[in-house]
Protein backbone atom coordinates (compact mmCIF):
# COMPACT_ATOMS: atom_id res chain seq x y z
CA UNK A 1 0.00 0.00 0.00
CA UNK A 2 2.68 2.26 0.97
CA UNK A 3 4.57 1.55 -2.27
CA UNK A 4 1.50 2.52 -4.48
CA UNK A 5 1.12 5.84 -2.26
CA UNK A 6 4.70 6.49 -3.02
CA UNK A 7 4.91 5.54 -6.85
CA UNK A 8 1.39 7.51 -7.11
CA UNK A 9 2.51 10.76 -5.59
CA UNK A 10 5.33 11.00 -7.75
CA UNK A 11 2.53 11.49 -10.61
CA UNK A 12 1.27 14.61 -8.54
CA UNK A 13 4.38 16.09 -7.51
CA UNK A 14 4.78 19.15 -4.55
CA UNK A 15 6.54 21.89 -5.50
CA UNK A 16 9.62 22.18 -3.59
CA UNK A 17 9.48 24.74 -0.84
CA UNK A 18 5.58 25.46 -0.85
CA UNK A 19 4.09 25.68 2.21
CA UNK A 20 0.03 25.79 3.17
CA UNK A 21 -2.22 25.73 6.01
CA UNK A 22 -5.31 24.32 6.77
CA UNK A 23 -6.90 27.70 6.98
CA UNK A 24 -10.47 28.79 8.12
CA UNK A 25 -12.24 27.32 5.19
CA UNK A 26 -9.70 24.65 3.74
CA UNK A 27 -6.89 25.20 1.70
CA UNK A 28 -6.95 28.11 -0.98
CA UNK A 29 -4.33 29.07 -3.93
CA UNK A 30 -3.63 29.65 -6.87
CA UNK A 31 -4.87 25.98 -8.68
CA UNK A 32 -1.54 25.51 -10.10
CA UNK A 33 0.02 24.76 -7.11
CA UNK A 34 -2.79 22.62 -5.95
CA UNK A 35 -2.88 19.10 -7.07
CA UNK A 36 -0.49 17.90 -4.80
CA UNK A 37 -2.13 18.70 -2.14
CA UNK A 38 -5.58 17.21 -3.84
CA UNK A 39 -4.22 14.12 -3.89
CA UNK A 40 -3.19 13.99 -0.46
CA UNK A 41 -6.51 15.11 0.87
CA UNK A 42 -7.95 11.88 -1.35
CA UNK A 43 -5.32 10.43 1.21
CA UNK A 44 -6.49 11.96 4.23
CA UNK A 45 -10.42 11.80 3.11
CA UNK A 46 -9.97 7.86 2.75
CA UNK A 47 -7.91 7.80 6.49
CA UNK A 48 -10.76 10.18 7.87
CA UNK A 49 -13.43 7.46 7.00
CA UNK A 50 -11.93 4.08 8.22
CA UNK A 51 -11.78 6.07 11.43
CA UNK A 52 -15.15 7.34 12.02
CA UNK A 53 -16.24 4.13 9.85
CA UNK A 54 -18.44 6.61 7.58
CA UNK A 55 -18.48 8.52 4.36
CA UNK A 56 -16.68 11.80 3.92
CA UNK A 57 -16.67 14.49 1.77
CA UNK A 58 -14.12 16.36 -0.52
CA UNK A 59 -15.24 19.39 -2.08
CA UNK A 60 -13.09 21.23 -4.59
CA UNK A 61 -13.71 24.80 -4.69
CA UNK A 62 -12.12 28.34 -3.45
CA UNK A 63 -15.66 29.77 -2.83
CA UNK A 64 -15.64 33.37 -3.55
CA UNK A 65 -11.84 33.69 -4.53
CA UNK A 66 -10.98 34.76 -8.46
CA UNK A 67 -10.91 31.73 -11.16
CA UNK A 68 -7.65 31.30 -11.26
CA UNK A 69 -7.49 29.73 -7.33
CA UNK A 70 -8.99 26.64 -6.34
CA UNK A 71 -9.06 24.91 -3.18
CA UNK A 72 -10.52 22.33 -0.88
CA UNK A 73 -12.56 21.56 2.21
CA UNK A 74 -13.08 18.15 4.26
CA UNK A 75 -16.24 17.19 5.21
CA UNK A 76 -17.27 14.98 8.06
CA UNK A 77 -19.85 12.58 9.05
CA UNK A 78 -22.91 14.51 10.07
CA UNK A 79 -22.23 17.36 6.77
CA UNK A 80 -19.92 19.04 9.26
CA UNK A 81 -16.66 20.86 8.88
CA UNK A 82 -13.68 18.30 9.60
CA UNK A 83 -12.27 18.51 13.10
CA UNK A 84 -9.55 20.89 14.17
CA UNK A 85 -7.39 17.98 15.14
CA UNK A 86 -7.69 16.44 11.35
CA UNK A 87 -6.80 20.25 9.96
CA UNK A 88 -3.57 19.32 11.53
CA UNK A 89 -3.29 16.52 9.91
CA UNK A 90 -4.20 17.98 6.49
CA UNK A 91 -1.16 20.94 6.76
CA UNK A 92 1.67 17.92 7.66
CA UNK A 93 0.41 16.61 4.57
CA UNK A 94 -0.06 18.80 2.72
CA UNK A 95 3.62 20.19 3.06
CA UNK A 96 5.28 16.79 3.73
CA UNK A 97 8.60 16.99 1.36
CA UNK A 98 7.85 13.99 -1.02
CA UNK A 99 10.30 11.25 0.65
CA UNK A 100 8.62 11.92 3.76
CA UNK A 101 5.12 11.81 2.71
CA UNK A 102 4.78 7.91 3.84
CA UNK A 103 5.88 8.78 7.15
CA UNK A 104 3.53 11.45 7.96
CA UNK A 105 0.55 8.91 7.35
CA UNK A 106 1.89 6.26 9.29
CA UNK A 107 2.42 8.88 11.69
CA UNK A 108 -1.49 9.71 11.85
CA UNK A 109 -2.33 6.14 11.59
CA UNK A 110 -0.84 5.62 14.78
CA UNK A 111 -1.51 8.08 16.31
CA UNK A 112 -5.35 7.82 15.56
CA UNK A 113 -4.93 3.98 15.58
CA UNK A 114 -6.42 3.26 12.57
CA UNK A 115 -7.04 -0.02 11.17
CA UNK A 116 -6.18 -0.15 7.43
CA UNK A 117 -8.62 -3.43 7.11
CA UNK A 118 -11.77 -0.78 7.21
CA UNK A 119 -13.01 0.08 4.42
CA UNK A 120 -13.34 3.69 2.81
CA UNK A 121 -15.76 5.87 1.32
CA UNK A 122 -15.81 9.45 0.17
CA UNK A 123 -18.20 11.58 -1.83
CA UNK A 124 -16.21 14.41 -4.39
CA UNK A 125 -17.74 17.30 -5.44
CA UNK A 126 -16.42 20.40 -7.28
CA UNK A 127 -17.29 23.70 -8.65
CA UNK A 128 -17.25 25.12 -11.45
CA UNK A 129 -13.43 26.42 -12.04
CA UNK A 130 -11.70 25.09 -15.12
CA UNK A 131 -8.59 23.41 -12.76
CA UNK A 132 -11.83 21.89 -10.60
CA UNK A 133 -12.08 18.76 -12.94
CA UNK A 134 -8.48 17.97 -12.94
CA UNK A 135 -7.82 18.76 -9.36
CA UNK A 136 -11.26 16.36 -8.72
CA UNK A 137 -9.53 13.23 -10.17
CA UNK A 138 -6.03 13.87 -7.79
CA UNK A 139 -8.43 13.42 -4.97
CA UNK A 140 -10.29 10.10 -6.35
CA UNK A 141 -6.51 9.02 -7.23
CA UNK A 142 -5.61 9.47 -3.64
CA UNK A 143 -8.85 7.98 -2.16
CA UNK A 144 -8.07 4.74 -4.60
CA UNK A 145 -4.46 4.43 -3.32
CA UNK A 146 -5.48 3.29 -0.15
CA UNK A 147 -7.93 1.11 -1.23
CA UNK A 148 -11.52 3.83 -1.26
CA UNK A 149 -14.26 4.12 -3.46
CA UNK A 150 -14.87 7.92 -4.28
CA UNK A 151 -18.43 8.97 -5.72
CA UNK A 152 -18.22 11.51 -7.76
CA UNK A 153 -20.75 14.15 -7.80
CA UNK A 154 -19.24 15.87 -10.13
CA UNK A 155 -21.05 19.46 -10.21
CA UNK A 156 -22.10 20.63 -6.98
CA UNK A 157 -22.76 23.28 -4.40
CA UNK A 158 -20.30 22.88 -1.39
CA UNK A 159 -23.71 22.56 0.70
CA UNK A 160 -25.16 19.71 -1.81
CA UNK A 161 -22.24 17.97 -1.10
CA UNK A 162 -22.63 18.71 2.58
CA UNK A 163 -26.03 17.30 2.42
CA UNK A 164 -25.28 14.19 0.65
CA UNK A 165 -22.38 13.43 3.51
CA UNK A 166 -25.39 13.91 6.27
CA UNK A 167 -27.85 11.91 3.92
CA UNK A 168 -25.47 9.16 3.80
CA UNK A 169 -24.52 8.50 7.06
CA UNK A 170 -27.83 9.03 8.79
CA UNK A 171 -29.34 6.16 6.75
CA UNK A 172 -30.89 8.63 4.53
CA UNK A 173 -32.86 10.02 7.29
CA UNK A 174 -32.10 13.11 6.71
CA UNK A 175 -32.59 12.92 2.98
CA UNK A 176 -31.69 11.12 -0.41
CA UNK A 177 -28.48 11.25 -0.89
CA UNK A 178 -28.43 12.27 -4.87
CA UNK A 179 -29.59 15.72 -6.31
CA UNK A 180 -32.67 14.95 -7.02
CA UNK A 181 -33.67 13.80 -3.39
CA UNK A 182 -32.83 17.59 -2.66
CA UNK A 183 -34.16 19.37 -4.87
CA UNK A 184 -37.64 17.44 -3.94
CA UNK A 185 -37.27 17.59 -0.20
CA UNK A 186 -36.61 21.52 -0.38
CA UNK A 187 -39.08 22.05 -2.71
CA UNK A 188 -41.78 20.23 -1.13
CA UNK A 189 -41.24 22.15 1.68
CA UNK A 190 -40.87 25.69 0.56
CA UNK A 191 -44.85 24.35 -1.50
CA UNK A 192 -45.96 23.72 2.02
CA UNK A 193 -44.62 26.51 3.32
CA UNK A 194 -45.85 29.29 0.65
CA UNK A 195 -49.41 27.90 0.94
CA UNK A 196 -49.62 29.42 3.95
CA UNK A 197 -49.12 32.93 2.30
CA UNK A 198 -52.55 33.51 0.50
CA UNK A 199 -53.44 36.09 -2.58
CA UNK A 200 -49.49 35.82 -3.04
CA UNK A 201 -49.37 38.09 -6.72
CA UNK A 202 -46.76 37.18 -9.24
CA UNK A 203 -44.71 40.15 -7.86
CA UNK A 204 -44.57 38.98 -4.81
CA UNK A 205 -43.32 35.63 -6.46
CA UNK A 206 -40.68 37.25 -8.14
CA UNK A 207 -36.96 37.55 -6.84
CA UNK A 208 -34.02 38.72 -8.69
CA UNK A 209 -30.80 36.59 -8.34
CA UNK A 210 -27.06 36.68 -8.83
CA UNK A 211 -25.48 33.68 -9.46
CA UNK A 212 -21.81 34.91 -9.11
CA UNK A 213 -21.03 33.14 -12.28
CA UNK A 214 -20.66 30.26 -10.29
CA UNK A 215 -22.04 26.94 -9.15
CA UNK A 216 -25.28 28.21 -7.64
CA UNK A 217 -26.57 29.37 -10.81
CA UNK A 218 -26.47 25.89 -12.48
CA UNK A 219 -28.11 24.38 -9.65
CA UNK A 220 -30.49 27.36 -9.07
CA UNK A 221 -31.36 27.06 -12.46
CA UNK A 222 -31.91 22.73 -11.80
CA UNK A 223 -34.28 22.97 -9.37
CA UNK A 224 -36.49 25.58 -10.66
CA UNK A 225 -38.55 23.25 -12.25
CA UNK A 226 -39.50 21.53 -8.81
CA UNK A 227 -40.49 24.71 -7.48
CA UNK A 228 -43.35 24.70 -9.62
CA UNK A 229 -43.89 28.56 -10.38
CA UNK A 230 -43.90 29.22 -6.45
CA UNK A 231 -40.93 31.29 -6.87
CA UNK A 232 -40.56 33.40 -10.13
CA UNK A 233 -36.53 33.50 -10.39
CA UNK A 234 -34.96 36.41 -12.44
CA UNK A 235 -31.50 34.58 -12.82
CA UNK A 236 -28.62 37.11 -13.38
CA UNK A 237 -24.50 36.31 -13.76
CA UNK A 238 -25.73 32.83 -14.19
CA UNK A 239 -21.86 31.95 -15.97
CA UNK A 240 -22.86 31.90 -19.28
CA UNK A 241 -20.65 34.89 -20.13
CA UNK A 242 -19.13 36.53 -17.26
CA UNK A 243 -16.01 35.60 -15.27
CA UNK A 244 -17.17 33.68 -11.67
CA UNK A 245 -16.98 36.24 -8.68
CA UNK A 246 -16.01 38.86 -11.32
CA UNK A 247 -17.65 42.09 -9.90
CA UNK A 248 -20.68 40.04 -8.91
CA UNK A 249 -21.47 37.71 -6.16
CA UNK A 250 -22.26 38.19 -2.65
CA UNK A 251 -18.78 38.92 -1.34
CA UNK A 252 -18.29 41.85 -4.00
CA UNK A 253 -21.67 43.07 -2.64
CA UNK A 254 -21.18 42.61 0.52
CA UNK A 255 -17.87 43.82 1.33
CA UNK A 256 -18.74 47.24 -1.77
CA UNK A 257 -22.17 47.87 -0.62
CA UNK A 258 -22.98 47.95 -4.16
CA UNK A 259 -25.05 45.84 -6.43
CA UNK A 260 -23.07 43.51 -8.69
CA UNK A 261 -22.59 44.48 -12.48
CA UNK A 262 -25.37 42.65 -15.22
CA UNK A 263 -28.19 43.19 -12.83
CA UNK A 264 -31.09 45.25 -13.80
CA UNK A 265 -33.23 46.03 -10.70
CA UNK A 266 -36.33 48.25 -10.71
CA UNK A 267 -36.83 50.30 -7.34
CA UNK A 268 -37.83 47.74 -4.36
CA UNK A 269 -37.49 44.61 -6.26
CA UNK A 270 -36.00 42.02 -3.85
CA UNK A 271 -32.56 40.90 -4.54
CA UNK A 272 -30.29 38.53 -3.87
CA UNK A 273 -26.27 37.20 -4.52
CA UNK A 274 -25.15 33.40 -3.77
CA UNK A 275 -21.04 33.40 -3.80
CA UNK A 276 -18.97 31.11 -5.97
CA UNK A 277 -19.95 27.92 -4.20
CA UNK A 278 -22.94 29.00 -3.09
CA UNK A 279 -22.84 28.73 0.63
CA UNK A 280 -23.27 32.51 1.37
CA UNK A 281 -26.37 34.82 0.58
CA UNK A 282 -26.96 38.51 0.51
CA UNK A 283 -30.25 39.92 -0.08
CA UNK A 284 -30.44 43.65 -1.20
CA UNK A 285 -32.83 46.57 -3.05
CA UNK A 286 -32.94 49.87 -4.41
CA UNK A 287 -35.11 52.30 -2.62
CA UNK A 288 -37.17 54.74 -3.71
CA UNK A 289 -35.00 57.24 -3.54
CA UNK A 290 -32.37 54.85 -5.69
CA UNK A 291 -30.27 54.48 -2.37
CA UNK A 292 -28.95 50.82 -2.51
CA UNK A 293 -29.97 48.94 0.65
CA UNK A 294 -28.15 46.02 2.03
CA UNK A 295 -29.73 43.32 3.71
CA UNK A 296 -26.58 40.73 5.42
CA UNK A 297 -26.80 37.92 7.58
CA UNK A 298 -27.28 39.31 10.68
CA UNK A 299 -30.74 41.00 9.37
CA UNK A 300 -31.35 37.36 7.92
CA UNK A 301 -30.68 35.65 11.09
CA UNK A 302 -33.62 38.22 13.27
CA UNK A 303 -35.95 36.92 10.15
CA UNK A 304 -35.77 34.11 10.62
CA UNK A 305 -35.19 33.88 14.76
CA UNK A 306 -38.18 36.50 14.59
CA UNK A 307 -40.08 33.70 12.93
CA UNK A 308 -39.61 30.92 14.54
CA UNK A 309 -40.45 32.62 18.06
CA UNK A 310 -43.37 33.62 16.89
CA UNK A 311 -44.31 29.90 15.86
CA UNK A 312 -43.13 28.03 18.66
CA UNK A 313 -45.24 30.98 20.99
CA UNK A 314 -48.19 30.18 17.95
CA UNK A 315 -47.64 26.24 19.11
CA UNK A 316 -47.18 26.39 22.56
CA UNK A 317 -43.40 24.75 22.75
CA UNK A 318 -41.57 26.25 25.20
CA UNK A 319 -38.34 25.81 23.31
CA UNK A 320 -35.47 28.24 23.29
CA UNK A 321 -34.31 29.85 19.87
CA UNK A 322 -30.59 31.59 20.65
CA UNK A 323 -28.67 33.32 17.97
CA UNK A 324 -25.05 33.05 17.34
CA UNK A 325 -22.87 35.61 15.76
CA UNK A 326 -19.37 37.00 16.22
CA UNK A 327 -17.47 40.63 16.12
CA UNK A 328 -18.41 41.59 12.64
CA UNK A 329 -22.36 41.16 13.41
CA UNK A 330 -23.89 44.91 13.49
CA UNK A 331 -24.33 46.57 16.84
CA UNK A 332 -27.90 46.96 16.00
CA UNK A 333 -28.65 43.77 15.39
CA UNK A 334 -27.32 42.52 18.40
CA UNK A 335 -29.32 45.08 20.45
CA UNK A 336 -32.20 44.77 18.68
CA UNK A 337 -32.39 40.95 19.19
CA UNK A 338 -31.55 41.20 22.78
CA UNK A 339 -33.70 44.16 23.93
CA UNK A 340 -36.79 43.56 21.25
CA UNK A 341 -36.77 40.00 20.24
CA UNK A 342 -35.27 38.58 24.04
CA UNK A 343 -33.15 36.43 22.39
CA UNK A 344 -29.96 34.50 23.75
CA UNK A 345 -27.04 36.19 21.67
CA UNK A 346 -23.89 35.06 21.70
CA UNK A 347 -20.60 35.64 20.45
CA UNK A 348 -18.11 33.09 18.88
CA UNK A 349 -14.35 33.72 16.62
CA UNK A 350 -15.22 33.95 13.32
CA UNK A 351 -14.80 31.15 10.78
CA UNK A 352 -18.55 29.10 10.77
CA UNK A 353 -17.22 25.95 12.45
CA UNK A 354 -17.30 27.91 15.87
CA UNK A 355 -20.78 28.90 15.02
CA UNK A 356 -21.52 25.56 13.98
CA UNK A 357 -20.57 24.24 17.39
CA UNK A 358 -21.88 26.84 19.67
CA UNK A 359 -25.08 26.91 18.09
CA UNK A 360 -25.13 22.84 18.92
CA UNK A 361 -25.88 23.99 22.70
CA UNK A 362 -29.39 25.72 21.86
CA UNK A 363 -32.84 23.83 21.53
CA UNK A 364 -32.68 25.52 18.57
CA UNK A 365 -29.32 27.57 16.92
CA UNK A 366 -29.95 30.35 14.56
CA UNK A 367 -26.07 31.23 13.11
CA UNK A 368 -25.01 33.78 10.55
CA UNK A 369 -21.94 35.73 9.83
CA UNK A 370 -22.21 39.02 8.75
CA UNK A 371 -21.21 38.10 5.43
CA UNK A 372 -24.66 35.71 4.84
CA UNK A 373 -22.93 32.47 5.50
CA UNK A 374 -25.10 30.76 8.23
CA UNK A 375 -28.26 28.57 8.89
CA UNK A 376 -30.12 26.99 11.62
CA UNK A 377 -29.63 23.81 13.89
CA UNK A 378 -32.44 22.11 16.04
CA UNK A 379 -31.77 19.68 18.59
CA UNK A 380 -32.95 16.27 18.35
CA UNK A 381 -35.57 17.49 21.34
CA UNK A 382 -37.08 20.14 19.86
CA UNK A 383 -37.68 18.76 16.57
CA UNK A 384 -39.00 15.68 17.98
CA UNK A 385 -41.76 18.17 19.90
CA UNK A 386 -42.59 19.76 16.84
CA UNK A 387 -43.24 16.54 14.87
CA UNK A 388 -44.89 15.40 17.81
CA UNK A 389 -47.33 18.02 17.79
CA UNK A 390 -48.05 17.77 14.21
CA UNK A 391 -49.19 14.65 14.88
CA UNK A 392 -51.15 15.28 17.47
CA UNK A 393 -54.94 15.02 16.41
CA UNK A 394 -56.17 16.96 19.63
CA UNK A 395 -54.21 20.30 19.55
CA UNK A 396 -56.42 22.92 18.38
CA UNK A 397 -56.24 24.63 15.18
CA UNK A 398 -53.57 27.28 15.34
CA UNK A 399 -51.40 25.17 17.41
CA UNK A 400 -51.61 22.53 14.77
CA UNK A 401 -50.99 24.89 11.85
CA UNK A 402 -48.09 26.53 13.25
CA UNK A 403 -46.63 23.53 14.26
CA UNK A 404 -46.53 22.03 10.54
CA UNK A 405 -45.03 25.36 9.61
CA UNK A 406 -42.38 24.89 11.87
CA UNK A 407 -41.67 21.15 10.83
CA UNK A 408 -41.62 22.35 7.15
CA UNK A 409 -39.57 25.16 8.27
CA UNK A 410 -36.91 22.07 9.77
CA UNK A 411 -37.13 20.27 5.97
CA UNK A 412 -36.55 23.28 4.25
CA UNK A 413 -33.25 23.91 6.28
CA UNK A 414 -29.99 22.74 5.46
CA UNK A 415 -28.32 21.72 8.81
CA UNK A 416 -24.80 20.35 7.45
CA UNK A 417 -23.52 23.68 6.56
CA UNK A 418 -24.88 27.41 5.32
CA UNK A 419 -26.38 26.68 2.56
CA UNK A 420 -27.11 29.28 -0.17
CA UNK A 421 -30.50 28.31 -1.93
CA UNK A 422 -32.06 26.47 0.92
CA UNK A 423 -31.79 29.76 3.24
CA UNK A 424 -33.27 31.61 0.01
CA UNK A 425 -35.60 29.26 0.31
CA UNK A 426 -36.21 30.20 3.76
CA UNK A 427 -36.62 33.70 3.53
CA UNK A 428 -38.92 33.81 0.78
CA UNK A 429 -41.51 31.76 2.30
CA UNK A 430 -41.22 33.26 5.77
CA UNK A 431 -41.39 36.69 4.26
CA UNK A 432 -44.40 35.39 2.11
CA UNK A 433 -46.05 34.14 5.16
CA UNK A 434 -45.46 36.67 7.15
CA UNK A 435 -46.92 39.14 4.04
CA UNK A 436 -43.66 40.97 4.43
CA UNK A 437 -41.70 43.37 2.21
CA UNK A 438 -38.02 43.74 1.68
CA UNK A 439 -38.36 46.77 2.90
CA UNK A 440 -40.65 45.72 5.86
CA UNK A 441 -37.93 43.55 6.78
CA UNK A 442 -35.35 46.07 6.36
CA UNK A 443 -37.13 48.76 9.05
CA UNK A 444 -36.82 46.19 11.51
CA UNK A 445 -33.78 48.16 12.57
CA UNK A 446 -31.30 50.45 11.35
CA UNK A 447 -27.56 49.15 10.89
CA UNK A 448 -25.32 51.34 12.19
CA UNK A 449 -22.83 53.40 9.44
CA UNK A 450 -19.67 50.86 9.75
CA UNK A 451 -15.85 50.32 7.94
CA UNK A 452 -13.95 47.60 7.57
CA UNK A 453 -10.07 47.84 6.42
CA UNK A 454 -7.23 45.50 6.27
CA UNK A 455 -3.63 46.42 6.94
CA UNK A 456 -0.28 44.67 5.77
CA UNK A 457 1.99 43.75 8.77
CA UNK A 458 5.49 41.61 8.56
CA UNK A 459 3.45 38.83 10.54
CA UNK A 460 0.61 39.16 11.19
CA UNK A 461 0.53 36.51 14.20
CA UNK A 462 1.89 38.76 16.45
CA UNK A 463 -1.63 39.94 16.98
CA UNK A 464 -3.37 37.93 19.60
CA UNK A 465 -6.92 38.06 20.92
CA UNK A 466 -9.65 37.10 23.10
CA UNK A 467 -13.42 37.71 24.35
CA UNK A 468 -14.34 36.16 20.70
CA UNK A 469 -11.31 38.79 19.11
CA UNK A 470 -12.73 41.70 20.61
CA UNK A 471 -10.08 42.43 22.57
CA UNK A 472 -6.12 42.32 21.48
CA UNK A 473 -3.89 40.89 24.22
CA UNK A 474 -0.82 41.17 22.26
CA UNK A 475 1.00 43.53 20.91
CA UNK A 476 1.13 45.54 24.76
CA UNK A 477 -0.38 48.52 24.01
CA UNK A 478 -2.70 48.41 21.50
CA UNK A 479 -5.40 47.83 23.20
CA UNK A 480 -5.45 50.88 24.78
CA UNK A 481 -4.99 52.85 21.52
CA UNK A 482 -8.05 51.27 20.35
CA UNK A 483 -9.77 52.11 23.83
CA UNK A 484 -8.90 55.42 23.68
CA UNK A 485 -9.81 56.17 19.65
CA UNK A 486 -13.22 54.39 19.94
CA UNK A 487 -13.73 57.29 23.06
CA UNK A 488 -13.80 60.07 20.63
CA UNK A 489 -16.39 58.60 18.73
CA UNK A 490 -20.62 57.89 19.50
CA UNK A 491 -21.87 54.90 19.84
CA UNK A 492 -18.71 53.72 18.77
CA UNK A 493 -17.35 49.85 18.38
CA UNK A 494 -13.74 48.79 17.23
CA UNK A 495 -11.49 45.92 16.91
CA UNK A 496 -8.62 44.04 15.38
CA UNK A 497 -7.81 40.27 14.22
CA UNK A 498 -5.67 38.28 11.77
CA UNK A 499 -7.44 37.21 8.92
CA UNK A 500 -7.61 33.39 8.97
CA UNK A 501 -7.62 33.58 5.25
CA UNK A 502 -5.38 36.36 4.12
CA UNK A 503 -2.21 37.57 4.90
CA UNK A 504 -3.66 40.65 6.54
CA UNK A 505 -4.83 41.95 9.62
CA UNK A 506 -8.95 43.16 9.47
CA UNK A 507 -10.18 46.40 10.74
CA UNK A 508 -13.39 46.71 11.64
CA UNK A 509 -15.01 50.16 13.14
CA UNK A 510 -18.67 51.52 13.33
CA UNK A 511 -19.86 54.55 14.64
CA UNK A 512 -23.47 57.17 14.31
CA UNK A 513 -22.07 58.51 11.20
CA UNK A 514 -20.53 56.95 8.54
CA UNK A 515 -17.72 59.42 8.57
CA UNK A 516 -17.15 58.60 12.26
CA UNK A 517 -17.08 55.25 11.14
CA UNK A 518 -14.72 55.63 8.65
CA UNK A 519 -12.19 57.98 10.57
CA UNK A 520 -12.71 55.29 13.47
CA UNK A 521 -11.16 52.43 11.40
CA UNK A 522 -8.64 54.67 9.88
CA UNK A 523 -7.37 55.97 13.05
CA UNK A 524 -7.30 52.29 14.65
CA UNK A 525 -5.47 51.00 11.57
CA UNK A 526 -2.90 53.29 12.21
CA UNK A 527 -2.08 51.87 15.47
CA UNK A 528 -2.15 48.69 14.08
CA UNK A 529 0.49 49.60 11.40
CA UNK A 530 2.73 51.44 14.22
CA UNK A 531 2.29 48.78 17.02
CA UNK A 532 1.76 45.65 15.17
CA UNK A 533 5.08 46.46 13.11
CA UNK A 534 3.33 48.01 9.38
CA UNK A 535 4.98 47.25 6.18
CA UNK A 536 4.33 49.40 2.83
CA UNK A 537 2.48 52.04 2.81
CA UNK A 538 1.18 53.89 6.23
CA UNK A 539 -2.46 53.74 5.82
CA UNK A 540 -4.46 56.74 4.12
CA UNK A 541 -7.61 58.69 5.57
CA UNK A 542 -10.62 57.13 3.42
CA UNK A 543 -11.90 60.23 1.12
C1 LIG B 1 -14.65 39.32 8.04
C2 LIG B 1 -14.98 38.17 7.18
O1 LIG B 1 -15.92 38.24 6.38
N1 LIG B 1 -14.22 37.07 7.32
C3 LIG B 1 -14.43 35.85 6.54
C4 LIG B 1 -13.10 35.29 6.08
O2 LIG B 1 -12.34 34.96 7.23
P1 LIG B 1 -11.05 35.79 7.73
O3 LIG B 1 -10.50 34.91 8.83
O4 LIG B 1 -11.59 37.08 8.22
O5 LIG B 1 -10.15 35.97 6.56
O6 LIG B 1 -13.32 34.10 5.34
C5 LIG B 1 -13.95 33.05 6.10
C6 LIG B 1 -14.04 31.83 5.20
O7 LIG B 1 -14.83 32.05 4.07
C7 LIG B 1 -15.31 33.51 6.59
O8 LIG B 1 -15.87 32.50 7.39
C8 LIG B 1 -15.15 34.81 7.38
O9 LIG B 1 -16.39 35.32 7.75
MG1 LIG C 1 -18.40 30.15 -0.08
Amino acid sequence: MFGEVSQKSTQHPKPKGLTLQYGTAGFRTTAKHLDHVMFRMGLLAALRSKKTKSTIGVMVTASHNPVEDNGVKLIDPMGEMVTPAWEGYATQLANAEQEALCTVLKNIMETDAISMSETANVFVGRDTRPSSESLTKAVIDGVSCLGGHSQDYGLVTTPQLHYMVRCRNTHDCYGTATLQGYYEKLSKAFIELTKNALNRTDDQKRLLVDGANGIGALKLREMEAFLKYELQVALFNDGSSGKLNHLCGADYVKVHQRAPEGMHMGPGERCCSFDGDADRIIYYYNDTAGRFRLLDGDKIATLISMSLKELLTQAGLNIQVAVVQTAYANGSATRYLKDVMKVTVCCTKTGVKHLHHAAQDFDIGVYFEANGHGTVLFSKEAEKQIRQLVKHSNANDEKKRAAKLLASTIDLINQATGDAISDMLVIEALLAIRGMSIQGWDTLYTDLPNRQLRVKVADRQVIDTTDAERHVVMPAGLQDAIDTLVKKYKQARAFVRPSGTEDIVRVYAEADTQEGADGLAYEVSLAVYHLAGGTGEEPKPLK
